[in-house]
């Protein structure tokens, strides 16, 4: 369940009303997610309903959500169909509610796909390029706080509680990641804002078309050859083995570079960027399971699929 701290209706009603989006008619809690308190609002205004998502952050603080809000707000205004944070009339968009950091942005139609074909991961890899082109004038910056700093640091956190031959290959690819990171070829690669975490539950369809991109609160500046390999390692693959498929691979890929070509480096480097994008979430899977920060709110997800996948990039390494 997703409603962490209760909102009571005056409270919303008055913040929507305050944003100058009309009054409130429906507020009701959303179930899914696990970070973060979300209700489904629906206000009227000039007699029309319009539809808005309440969040109350239990998680990220005032220091870094200003750079996902803002990011959202600087998509949104490009074009980009992303959630856009609605403003007070000072112009604020990170607002308080019952003392938690929170925003009101508009909510996406449509339902994530969770089964998703080769049409649908087209339709992500050029949304992907068009958000990083898009996403260049953004004025603001924040690395990737789940990047290879935080890797270097939270791997031998995790190690004591792994089996040996876990232990072995997540030290064996921290220093591959690490060689890599040195290289002339990783230094070449375009980089700027990214989602860093734009797994299928992470986007909208309405019949069969894409309607949007959320959860930005991972997002951070990083290789844009990064974030390309998170959505491989999650759009294409079979979930169960965690085995490269390369029809939806292929799909994603073409549809992202007739928007933004990939340069040499991004070819070169796309095989140990897929190794990277599997062990991050390999990692903050462990740490999330073994390390669980208020636990009454995580439910962590299953860290061998990430092993899985890990291991299959490097037995099977994949080329674009
Ligand atoms: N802007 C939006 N438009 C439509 N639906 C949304 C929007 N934002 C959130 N949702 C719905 O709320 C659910 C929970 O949101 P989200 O995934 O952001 O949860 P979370 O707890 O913040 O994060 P996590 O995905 O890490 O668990 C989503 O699965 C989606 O159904
Ligand atoms: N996408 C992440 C969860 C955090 O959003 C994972 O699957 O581990």
């Amino acid at each position: 369940m997703a409603v962490f701290t209760e909102v009571p209706e005056d409270i919303a009603r008055e913040l929507l009303a305050r944003l100058g989006l009309g009054e409130l008619r429906e507020l009701r809690g959303i179930q899914g997610g696990i970070e973060n308190t979300n209700y489904f609002a629906t206000t009227e205004h000039d007699g029309r309903p319009s539809h808005w998502v309440l969040t109350l952050f239990e998680r990220l603080g005032h220091d870094q959500l200003p750079f996902y809000l803002h990011l959202m707000k600087h998509l949104a205004s490009r074009g980009i169909p992303v959630p856009d944070p609605q403003a007070d009339r000072a112009g604020d968009i990170l607002h308080t509610v019952c003392g938690k950091p929170a925003a009101v942005v508009n909510r996406l139609p449509g339902h994530s796909e969770l089964a998703p074909t080769a049409a649908h991961c087209a339709s992500v890899g050029e949304m992907l390029a068009r958000m990083h082109l898009a996403a260049r004038g953004f004025d603001r910056s924040q690395p990737n706080l789940r990047g290879l700093a935080w890797w270097n640091e939270t791997v031998p956190v995790v190690l004591p509680f792994v089996e040996p031959a876990q232990a072995a290959l997540l030290r064996a690819e921290l220093a591959f990641q690490n060689h890599v990171a040195a290289s002339s070829a990783w230094a070449a690669l375009p980089r700027g804002p990214v989602h860093a975490d734009l797994f299928r539950d992470n986007v909208m369809f309405e019949d069969g078309a894409l309607t949007g991109f959320f959860d930005f609160y991972f997002a951070g500046v990083d290789s844009w050859l990064f974030d390309l390999a998170v959505c491989l390692n999650d759009w294409c693959i079979d979930l169960a083995s965690g085995a490269h498929d390369p029809v939806r691979f292929d799909a994603f890929v073409r549809a992202y570079a007739r928007v933004r070509p990939l340069a040499s480096a991004e070819r070169q480097l796309l095989p140990a960027m897929l190794r990277a994008g599997a062990l991050r979430f390999w990692v903050s899977r462990l740490w999330d399971f073994h390390l669980p920060r208020e636990a009454a709110l995580l439910k962590p997800h299953d860290p061998a699929h990430f092993e899985r996948v890990l291991r299959g990039r490097i037995a099977h390494p994949v080329s674009a």
